[in-house]
């Protein structure tokens, strides 16, 4: 089975802010332990060094879990460890991307609410697309919007993996699953919590959406 079929379900965001102060791995450990699929290693920073240190630990979590490692932004970084790559449209080629971290490595594309940069990202050899902002979000209140009909669109036209993102919680991601989200990237209505342990139980709480459908 192709691994992309295989791509559903939570995919939890980390951010530096909600997880600084030593939250990273617990609060990471506590939404792989809730089912979340994939992972996404999200920091803006510039020091490599701790990037790569993070990176390397959440990779050794993710393999216990047998969840998927994303590496955001950084093709050289997802490259080292062997790792998945999310890529948006300011973020370098998709293809060189994909010549760099070969033909098995998971590379998910921004194509916020464009059907046609969605196009150009399969054509270019995305595992994943991805489409937002479909709410309000406190992480990145900037990012362009988009309407959940646009799943249905995008379902009817593409085979690779749908995630939807932007302000999702536990009462918006039904709609968006059933309207053809396979997966359901997460930031803040996972990880802006008081414990590991809320962590965990939101993350079961997304990951049982898609039990249901
Ligand atoms: C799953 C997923 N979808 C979209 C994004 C946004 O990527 P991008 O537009 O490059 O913005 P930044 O996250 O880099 O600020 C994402 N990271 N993950
Ligand atoms: C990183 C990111 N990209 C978006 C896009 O629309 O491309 S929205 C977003 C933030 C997602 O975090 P939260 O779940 O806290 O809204
Ligand atoms: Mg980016």
């Amino acid at each position: 089975m192709k691994v992309t079929s295989r791509l559903r379900g939570l995919y939890a965001i980390t951010d530096s802010r909600l997880l600084a102060e030593g939250r990273l791995l617990p609060y990471v450990e506590a939404a792989l332990d809730g089912g979340a699929r994939l992972l996404q290693y999200r920091d803006k920073s510039d020091n490599d060094a701790r990037r790569l240190r993070e990176a390397e630990a959440l990779q050794q979590l993710c393999e216990r879990y047998g969840a998927h490692l994303i590496i955001n932004d950084d093709a050289e970084l997802a490259a080292r460890l062997g790792a998945g790559l999310h890529l948006g449209q300011e973020d370098g080629s998709l293809s060189a991307a994909r010549a760099l971290l070969g033909r098995k490595a998971i590379i998910g594309a921004t194509c916020h609410a464009r059907l046609d940069l969605a196009e150009q990202a399969v054509s270019e050899g995305a595992s994943y697309i991805a489409f937002g902002r479909f709410f309000d979000s406190n992480t990145k209140p900037g990012a362009p919007s988009a309407t959940p009909e646009l799943l249905e669109q995008a379902r009817q036209r593409f085979e690779v993996p749908i995630t939807a993102i932007g302000g999702v919680t536990l009462e918006t991601a039904p709609e968006l699953i059933a309207r053809g989200a396979s997966l359901i990237a997460v930031i803040h209505a996972l990880f802006s919590a008081e414990s590991p342990r809320e962590v965990e139980r939101r993350a079961r709480a997304f990951s049982d959406l898609f039990a249901a459908h």
